[in-house]
């Protein structure tokens, strides 16, 4: 029997998932705060602004842009905001969020200038502990997974129980869900990955190929691999789904909208143009100085996050992106 959800932020990928949580037989209720939004999956099943490739949303998916009604009697609430902004949205849901329920984060970020990871904001913004947050994060392109293609995600809460209730409430016949306990390691997989996907897609941009591609992918792997272990993560979580399969998969499409932000900076944009034709928040830039902040925190060189934060703050080129990355000592691999 499906159970009661609420997913908070009609975006692309909170309404993809909406549709994944609908599709797999639960009821399923979005809340946004654009009354336009709100409107057009409550009265036409369609939300044009942000996932204009559905025409037709399943009929057991509604909305609402009144936070009470929203949570009410809701089972599990999943968090699809930009991560920047999650505390200050989430403040307004403290209080409301039903004594049981599970918050489970789709958001692949990390907060600028706390430096700390969604699990953290969203416990620490609704006090919520840790039995009662799961994260959700793998290769899952929104507009693939909008279009019912094959794909899998990894759900981790400390409450193995609990993340498995997640996994089956979005388990349908073309989206699977594993679990873990390593939330540390999802939330960090998520949320680096994105730096690195700005960094491919900028070589692709500038017209560099496989080889560019592949060694700014398997540095970046590592680079993520160290800090996630520094930070607590299990080093196994860096080569599953949400590691190695979310890598690829980000800097390899155009849907992303990281890849994407990147490849438009290696065409010769500055960040300002990038962000304007952006399709949908690109978290790697905000992320970016996080992620060396943090390094520096845990004594982890972040060689490419680093390089990147060079390229959005000071508008370095890819050639000298790419050249900062290795001092001129021969090193081990
Ligand atoms: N798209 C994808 O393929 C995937 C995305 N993710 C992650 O999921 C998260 C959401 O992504 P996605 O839905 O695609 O992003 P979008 O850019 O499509 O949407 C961002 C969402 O955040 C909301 N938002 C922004 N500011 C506020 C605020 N102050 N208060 C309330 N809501 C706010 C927006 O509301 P409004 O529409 O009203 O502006 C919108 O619902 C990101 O962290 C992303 O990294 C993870 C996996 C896949
Ligand atoms: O996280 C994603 C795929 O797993 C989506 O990536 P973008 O946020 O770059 O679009």
């Amino acid at each position: 029997m499906g159970r009661k959800v609420t997913v908070l932020g009609a975006g692309a990928w909170g309404t993809a998932f909406g549709q994944v949580l609908a599709d797999a037989g639960n009821e399923v209720t979005m809340w946004a705060i654009e009354p336009d939004i709100v409107e057009g999956i409550r009265g036409h099943h369609r939300n044009a602004v942000r996932l204009p490739i559905v025409e037709q949303l399943p009929s057991n998916m509604t909305a609402t842009g009144n936070r009470a009604e929203a949570v009410k009697d809701a089972e599990i609430i999943v968090v699809a905001i930009a991560a920047q902004f999650a505390r200050v949205a989430l403040t307004e849901f403290k209080g409301l969020i039903p004594s049981n329920a599970i918050v489970v984060s789709l958001m692949k970020g990390i907060e600028r200038n706390t430096n700390k990871r969604m699990d953290e904001v969203v416990r620490e913004t609704l006090d919520l502990p840790a039995e009662r947050f799961a994260a959700v994060s793998g290769p899952n392109l929104s507009k693939e997974i909008a279009e019912r293609h094959p794909a899998a995600t990894v759900v981790g809460c400390a409450d193995i129980d609990n993340a498995r209730i997640v996994a089956e409430t979005c388990t349908n016949s073309y989206f699977k869900a594993f679990v873990t306990t390593d939330v540390i390691g999802l939330e960090m997989c998520g949320s680096l990955k994105n730096v690195t996907a700005l960094a491919v897609g900028m070589a692709r941009g500038a017209g560099y190929g496989e080889n560019t591609a592949a060694m700014i992918e398997t540095r970046g792997l590592a680079e993520l691999t160290a800090l996630g272990a520094a930070a607590g993560a299990d080093p196994k979580t860096f080569s599953g789904l949400a590691g190695v399969g979310d890598l690829i998969a980000t800097c390899g499409s155009p849907l992303s909208r990281n890849y994407t932000f990147g490849s438009n900076l290696g065409k010769g944009m500055s960040v300002e143009e990038a962000t304007k034709v952006s399709n949908g928040v690109a978290e790697g830039v905000p992320t970016t100085d996080a992620v060396v902040a943090l390094g520096k925190e845990l004594g982890v060189p972040t060689p490419l996050a680093y390089q990147m934060s060079r390229v959005l703050n000071e508008g370095i080129s890819c050639a000298d992106m790419l050249a900062g990355l290795f001092g001129s000592e021969i090193t081990a691999e």
